[in-house]
């Protein structure tokens, strides 16, 4: 998994110094949704089905396998319809007329989306059968570890089943830490003296004589409370999923009947300002030496249904972010701050997407070279 992650980094790290040596300035403007989506992408699609192998040759713009794009293509469908609010959440009646096709559209889309997961199972199997995807434990790909409890389980393991665990890593995994990505480096490019103490640390830390490793991770303290403060600022699933009480009970004095659905704002309590210091500006630091324990942070949600992949999260986003620290400076597109404007959606996306002005870092280039 993590050799997964590093090796998807490193060709991102590759295309953007791609991008800013074909530029005669020596720098590319780069729009970092698309690259950060991507990374996240590959890495689980490497990690669920490994189709590196069909990537094409010469694809110079993207290191996506067809996979990954195909997948991409079939969410890039799927989540604007999801996130939108439909004239039937105010008029119910119009669900039963389908009136603006939405239903339709996403009945569609789903189907697609399915028959390209079964697709990616059939070519697992066929691969399995062929005596292929053998190797050790690390090198297994998710689903072919599935389709081997498949054969001792397979009431169980149903390709059905498969394919709902490969559809909530992609949708779960991938738009919730490009997307944090992104606000972390908006952050860092409105607040260029947290980007240059993040680079300071990670000179000290790693060099430059080698790109950062994920055993590097647990040194690099100040970009971890970067993360933790962009997560606390734009928390990507800003009211949680919906849960349900089990049971009648009673919270702050609010009587809440069994069966009631429950939406937990963790945007709101993330940003209360009973709770934290200045709440709304950009200060990693308030998480330095554990002086923030006892506050309440939930970007990953909290109890039995919790995010199960936070690890993972962190780690990816860990080394990219980290990655883009220490190989490249960067700068905004003219004189302007960012935008932090907020879009609607599911996961809290920016209004105007990142764009940004990328070149290698002098120390960094013997580096990238080599990549
Ligand atoms: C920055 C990145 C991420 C954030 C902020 C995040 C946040 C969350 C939150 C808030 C929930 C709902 C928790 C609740 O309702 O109590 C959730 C659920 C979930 N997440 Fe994540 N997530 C991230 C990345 C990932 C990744 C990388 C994966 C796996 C590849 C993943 C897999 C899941 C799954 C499977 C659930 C449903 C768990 C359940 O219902 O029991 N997430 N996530």
């Amino acid at each position: 998994m993590t050799a997964d992650i590093a090796s998807e980094v490193r060709a991102m790290a590759r295309r953007l110094a791609r991008a800013a040596a074909a530029d005669p300035g020596g720098a590319a403007l780069v729009e970092l949704k698309r690259s950060l989506f991507e990374v996240s992408l590959s890495a689980l699609m490497e990690t669920v089905a490994q189709t590196k192998t069909s990537r094409a040759e010469g694809a110079e713009d993207t290191d996506m396998s067809p996979e990954a794009q195909e997948f991409k293509e079939s969410l890039d469908e799927i989540v604007p319809l999801l996130g939108g609010a439909n004239m039937w959440d105010f008029l119910p009646v119009l669900r039963w007329f389908d009136v603006f096709g939405v239903r339709n559209k996403i009945l569609a889309a789903v189907s697609r989306r399915d028959a390209f997961l079964r697709r990616l199972i059939d070519a697992q199997r066929r691969t399995l059968g062929d005596g292929g995807g053998e190797g050790d434990g690390e090198k297994k790909s998710m689903i072919a570890v599935l389709l081997d409890l498949q054969k001792t389980e397979p009431e169980i393991y149903t390709d059905m089943v498969i394919m709902a665990l490969c559809m909530t890593m992609f949708s779960a995994g991938t738009e919730t830490t490009a997307t944090t990505a992104e606000w972390a480096m908006s952050l860092l490019l409105n607040h260029p003296n947290a980007l240059a103490k993040a680079q300071a640390e990670m000179d000290a830390t790693v060099g430059t004589t080698r790109l950062l490793r994920a055993d590097d991770l647990p040194r690099l303290g100040y970009l971890h409370c970067i993360i933790s403060e962009t997560l606390r600022l734009y928390p990507p699933v800003p009211a949680m999923i919906p849960h349900e009480s089990s049971a009648d009970c009673t919270v702050a004095g609010y009587h809440v009947p069994s069966g009631t659905t429950l939406l937990v704002n963790a945007y709101a309590i993330h940003r209360d300002p009973s709770a934290w210091e200045h709440p709304l500006e950009f200060r990693p630091e308030r998480f330095e030496d554990g002086k923030t324990e006892g506050l309440f942070m939930m970007p990953f949600g909290m109890g039995r249904r919790k995010c199960p992949g936070e690890a993972l999260a962190l780690r990816m986003l860990g080394l990219v972010l980290g990655t883009l620290v220490q190989c490249f400076h960067w700068d905004r597109v003219g004189d302007d701050e960012v935008d932090m404007g907020e879009g609607g959606g599911l996961t809290l996306p920016k209004a105007v997407p990142l764009q940004a002005m990328c070149r290698p870092r002098a120390a960094m280039t013997h580096v990238l070279r080599g990549l």
